[in-house]
């Protein structure tokens, strides 16, 4: 967890605002401990210490009426829209009720512009050059390599480059794919049920809903939604940043509570932790990814399976259930990986024995899978990073100051790939 460089000195928000704020937010019956909301240098706002925290010091208590839930929204609404995942409706809601200008205004004003979405979320960035976000960004033949925009694989399958040639990859495992497809289906219902709605407002109100609700499960409700549509909106929680650990966030039927993880001098930024999320995931979900991440992975199925479909190994590893899921994480490839390697090296018998962990003293092939390891995942996954590091580095340059947010992050998220195969490659062969 980082600490803040307390010289250079929270800009706190605009006064009228964030006095605003907190009596809105002591009227919901919003209790609050030891901490402040200010803005944080490319983090919008966050949550720092008022004063030195102690573990386990309760620092936040928002009780349940606080909370904007799918019952916040009014039945007859709810019908109209029906069906549609909890995000889509909760956007609809918050987008077509002229939110400035109702009970939740205070709240609404802490909340990021559109503008924000665009430099920072990859879903906006295929359009970054037009003036406004049409739905043609659902479009799947809308490409993000007009823009020259190489996405690692885990982003965007269909990225331009790939070592693996031949290799189908599966869509359903792009994220950002799948957020497209989430977001069309929830327009389709919502263009239907408000044809007054503008897609730049409702795509808005979306990223919002996604960049800032929490896991919650409804008390007394006999059947629970699907996991995904178990979301609620909650003030001020919602203002606390991510870092791989932090304070702990628990729900109870009387609502939500931040408790410190650990001690906090004042001026440090207090974090929560969104999740065990991988920085791809970050990127395509909230529009950061964090310099320092204990659950950094991103996959290699796309250069090792070129090496597997259509060969006899094929078979072996999908009958032992080790066809594809590859990935490489802070301690080098992973074991799915090693196996996969390893099928095609060693004999049957030595490589059941591998997976089964058992008398395995067969190591005359470890020089081998190395060697293996480097030609089929790590040298062309580096190629591809330094490809990709190159050509962003020329567009970076050449860009204006509007874009630049969004290729510096797309450049640090390959920086972090190319470090992460960098100490694969010197690391020992046997991930965790
Ligand atoms: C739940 S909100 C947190 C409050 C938010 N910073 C704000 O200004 O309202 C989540 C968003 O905060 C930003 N964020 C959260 N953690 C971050 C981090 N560690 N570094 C940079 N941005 C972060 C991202 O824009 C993310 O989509």
């Amino acid at each position: 967890m980082s600490r803040l460089d307390k010289t250079a000195g929270f800009k706190m928000e605009g006064a009228k605002r964030a006095s605003s704020f907190r009596s809105w937010s002591a009227a919901q019956g919003i209790t609050t401990n030891g901490i402040d909301y200010c803005e944080i240098p490319n983090s919008g706002l966050g949550i720092v210490a008022k004063r030195r925290l102690e573990a386990g010091e309760e620092l936040v208590n928002v009780p349940f009426p606080a909370l904007v839930t799918i019952n916040t929204v009014p039945k007859a609404f709810r019908e109209k829209h029906n069906p549609i995942t909890t995000q889509g409706l909760l956007a609809a809601f918050l987008a077509s009720s002229n939110i400035e200008k109702t009970a939740y205004a205070p709240w609404a004003d802490t909340w990021p512009a559109l503008a924000s979405f665009r430099e920072s979320m990859p879903i906006c960035w295929p359009q970054h050059r037009k003036a406004a976000l049409t739905q043609d960004l659902l479009d799947e033949t809308t490409s993000h390599h007009e823009w020259d925009l190489p996405f690692p694989s885990a982003i965007d399958h269909s990225s331009a480059n790939f070592p693996g040639a031949g290799f189908e990859a599966d869509p359903n495992l792009s994220l950002l794919q799948k957020q497209r497809k989430k977001l069309k289906a929830d327009w389709e219902r919502v263009g239907e049920a408000l044809p007054n709605m503008s897609f730049e407002r409702y795509i808005h109100y979306w990223l919002l809903v996604n960049t800032r609700t929490f896991y919650f499960e409804m008390p007394n409700v006999r059947t629970h939604p699907p996991r995904d549509d178990r979301i609620v909106m909650c003030p001020f929680i919602d203002l606390f940043n991510h870092q791989d650990t932090g304070c702990n966030v628990q729900f109870a039927d009387t609502g939500y509570t931040v408790t410190t993880d650990r001690t906090y001098d004042a001026g440090d930024q207090v974090y929560v932790s969104y999740g065990r999320h991988s920085n791809d995931f970050l990127l395509v979900e909230y529009g950061f990814v964090l310099s320092s991440n204990r659950w950094d992975s991103t996959p290699v199925d796309h250069c090792l399976m070129a090496h597997l479909v259509n060969t006899p190994v094929e078979e072996q590893l999908r009958r032992a259930g080790y066809l594809g899921g590859y990935f490489l994480n802070n301690d080098g490839v992973c074991y799915r990986t090693q196996v996969a390697v390893r099928a095609q090296l060693l004999p049957e018998q030595s490589w059941n024995d591998f997976i089964a962990g058992r008398n395995f003293d067969d190591t005359r092939h470890e020089d081998q899978a190395q060697a293996l390891l480097a030609s089929q995942v790590l040298g062309p996954y580096l190629q591809e990073a330094e490809g990709a590091l190159e050509r962003l580095q020329r567009s970076f340059e050449a860009s204006s100051s509007t874009f630049r947010r969004s290729y510096r992050i797309l450049i640090q998220r390959w920086e972090q790939i190319r470090a992460l195969l960098q100490r694969a490659a010197k690391g020992p062969v046997v991930g965790s």
